[in-house]
């Protein structure tokens, strides 16, 4: 696939600041209509990279090519086919929802109905209520709503779901899917595993500037989770874990040694959770 047919290819990006490597030769490709997840640690790159291919940073080296165009060189006509959501969006805390939406479409060539817009992000209660009178995960909502009154082709968010509640979060994630299904290709940043596996139809795990690994989450478990761990109780109550790819032999090997139930015994396969944090290197941290 050309960069060209794809909605965002990216070929050996880098990024410094003064002796700090955010971005050390990131390669991706977002496939038009694709939602795609970029999960990481703190300090991973992840913000760096969204705001290069946002056009609101500059780049040390690398191809980027978004919806056809350089972000670096990107005109008017091309920002307003890329939707961002910006963590703290300065609309007026004056102006009601209804009146900021209708405010920000006039910046846009073909603007989505800003009734239809406020009713996708479930804010038509809040409709004529002023700013400053929204919970957090309400404003969060605007801040979307303003991403997307332009109809982008592409939505680019950094962390939206950062401080949900988790009722907030899962509606979210249903708005999410509804832009998905209307088309829109989206690329999101996220700390939460949960999230990544729930909305992306495939995501990359960044850690320390680069991609250590790529894929659905199924096959991303697959590749790099194998073996499991049995634990089990000794007869003088030590805790043992043992990790192993042939679980079924170390449980046979076990019930000889028993002769019957195996205290404490439990067999796990590694969640997405381990083996995310085995790529980035924070296996010890739980
Ligand atoms: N404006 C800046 N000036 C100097 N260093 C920066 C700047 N922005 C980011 N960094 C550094 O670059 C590295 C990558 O940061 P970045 O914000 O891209 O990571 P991230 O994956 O988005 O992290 P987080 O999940 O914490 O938002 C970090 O070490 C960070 O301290």
């Amino acid at each position: 696939m050309t960069s060209n047919e794809l909605a965002v290819a990216v070929r050996g990006l880098r990024k410094r600041y003064g002796d700090v490597t955010a971005v050390d030769g990131i390669d991706l490709g977002i496939e038009k209509g694709e939602v795609f997840g970029l999960l990481g640690p703190n300090g991973a790159g992840k913000s760096t990279t969204v705001e290069i291919l946002q056009g609101h940073r500059s780049r040390d080296a690398g191809e980027v090519t978004v919806l056809g165009s350089d972000p670096a060189t990107g005109t008017r006509a091309w920002r307003s086919r890329v939707g961002i959501v910006w963590q703290d969006e300065s609309a007026p805390a004056e102006l009601t929802v209804r009146e900021t939406v209708r405010h920000f479409a006039r910046y846009y060539p073909r603007p989505r109905d800003p009734g239809e817009v406020i009713s996708l992000v479930g804010l038509e209660a809040k409709a004529d209520s002023r700013i400053k009178s929204l919970s957090g995960g309400q404003r969060r909502r605007l801040d979307v709503a303003l991403g997307v009154i332009g109809g982008p082709e592409l939505l680019l968010l950094d962390e939206p779901t950062t401080g949900f509640d988790p009722a907030a979060r899962r509606q979210f994630w249903d708005l999410i899917r509804q832009l998905a299904a209307e088309g829109t290709t989206i690329l999101l940043t996220t700390h939460y595993l949960e999230e990544a596996e729930a909305l992306a139809d495939r995501l990359a795990v960044v850690a320390g500037g680069r991609i250590v690994a790529e894929g659905t989450s199924a096959a991303l478990r697959a590749r790099f989770g194998t073996g499991a761990t049995v634990e089990w109780t000794e007869h003088d109550g030590t805790a043992r874990t043992e990790r192993t790819e042939t679980p079924t032999r170390t449980v046979a090997g076990l019930m000889r040694r028993f002769d019957g139930e195996i205290p404490g015994l439990r067999v796990s396969r590694p969640t997405l959770e381990d083996v995310y944090l085995r790529l980035t290197g924070q296996e010890n941290t739980r």
